[in-house]
């Protein structure tokens, strides 16, 4: 493509993008991000016409050079300060644009009359930027991996085809005609324009990705405990029951309750109560099998499903869970707390029981195990 179409488009596909942002801020006000990066595509439009324009207006260097290079630092600064924003949710310090900025600016002020030696200053920075950038993706734990592995990637081999056009250009620092004399910096530089249009193009995709899972915890998880929640675990203990059924394997339900919470709320604060319900979760976690579904259903009601387990199996697990409850030293705020859990459960094989059903035949176990004197466990 020729080089002036190419530019054009590029900055037609940049104000597009800010129109996108703009529209996606519209519906979503609490995320700042999205002005942020529609900013930054304005900018990145911005830097490229001014640059531009030296064709036109030789003698401004201060807008062509000056200006459209500080453009070049701040349009990839600011995108970084949007994922910034994405990630911690709330209001992020201005210091690092800011840091940034000054710093450019004050070495550009004395090289804006001297184009190439601007130019290598801000590749280098901007080759600094999305290095961090890089690094900055790998820190976002909770991003799907896929669409962080991707920009991570994609910032990675931007800082290092920065890095090469600097090192281009410092070769060409006693050349005049540096853009005719080099092809491949003008292969770079159309690299460049295109990376960052491609950057920024995947940052909703990113954005709706990390929501997507952000709304699926909150609807499947339990805050406090991390387990399942009941609506999930009944989601996925009757899919499980419905395949034992069919294939006529084992299938039993565990319920778990924390013995006496009221009193251990009564006597150490409700704080100490969501405590000892993590504590009995996390045991719970660490003791059941990976293909088993465990789930906080209720205040301190817990519910195991597992699959294909014989009967024996079932009873070491729940006698495993009461022990390892009990002989835990649980302390809170330095004060031992003595836990013990009672677990009532039932076996279902190729029964047309429901998992409903099966969880009330449990519940009454469970009352058995509460009325024989707690930490224990009983089946129906
Ligand atoms: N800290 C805390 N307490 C909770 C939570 N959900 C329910 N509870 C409390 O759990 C207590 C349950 O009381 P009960 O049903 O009498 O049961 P219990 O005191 O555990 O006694 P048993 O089950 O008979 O051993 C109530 O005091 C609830 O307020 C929670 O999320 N956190």
């Amino acid at each position: 493509m020729h080089l002036p179409t190419l530019i054009i488009t590029i900055i037609a596909l940049n104000l597009m993008l800010c129109g996108v942002m703009l529209i996606i801020y519209q519906v979503r006000r609490t995320q700042k991000s999205f002005l942020t990066w529609a900013l930054s595509c304005v900018i990145f439009a911005m830097a490229i016409m001014f640059s531009s324009a030296r064709i036109l207006v030789e003698d401004q260097l201060w807008l062509t050079i000056f200006v459209a290079n500080l453009a070049f630092i701040f349009a990839p600064l600011l995108a970084l300060h949007g994922l910034r924003q994405y990630q911690v949710q709330g209001p992020v310090s201005l210091k690092l644009v800011a840091l940034v900025m000054s710093y450019s600016a004050l070495p550009l002020v004395y090289l804006y009359t001297s184009p190439l030696h601007a130019h290598t200053l801000t590749a280098v920075i901007c080759a600094a930027i999305y290095l961090f950038a890089a690094a900055f993706m790998l820190t976002i734990r909770q991003a799907p991996a896929l669409s962080r592995n991707v920009l991570f990637l994609l910032f990675l081999l931007h800082g290092a085809l920065m890095l090469g056009m600097a090192g281009m250009l410092v070769e060409n620092l006693g050349a005049s005609q540096f853009i005719t004399v080099q092809p491949i910096l003008k292969l770079m530089l159309i690299t460049h324009l295109l990376l960052t249009t491609g950057t920024v193009t995947l940052f909703p995709v990113f954005a709706f990705a990390m929501s997507e899972r952000r709304l699926l915890e909150l609807v499947n998880f339990d805050e406090l405990t991390r387990l399942l929640n009941r609506r999930a675990f009944f989601e996925r203990a009757s899919m499980m029951l419905a395949k034992n059924r069919v294939l006529r394997r084992p299938f039993c339900v565990l319920v778990v309750d924390l013995d006496e919470l009221k009193r251990i709320n009564d006597r150490y604060g409700y704080e100490a109560g969501d405590a000892c319900l993590k504590a009995v979760a996390d045991v719970i976690r660490d003791t059941i099998r990976d293909q088993d579904v465990a789930a906080r259903i209720g205040g301190e009601e817990f519910a195991v499903a597992l699959s294909d387990a014989d009967r024996n199996q079932v009873e070491l697990l729940s006698y495993r869970l009461c022990q390892r409850v009990e002989q835990q030293a649980f302390s809170f705020q330095g004060e031992p707390i003595e836990l013990t859990v009672s677990i009532g459960g039932i076996f279902s094989i190729a029964s047309r029981r429901e998992l409903n059903d099966l969880l009330n035949a449990a519940d009454t176990a469970l009352n058995q195990a509460k009325t024989s004197g707690r930490n224990q466990f009983k089946f129906a």
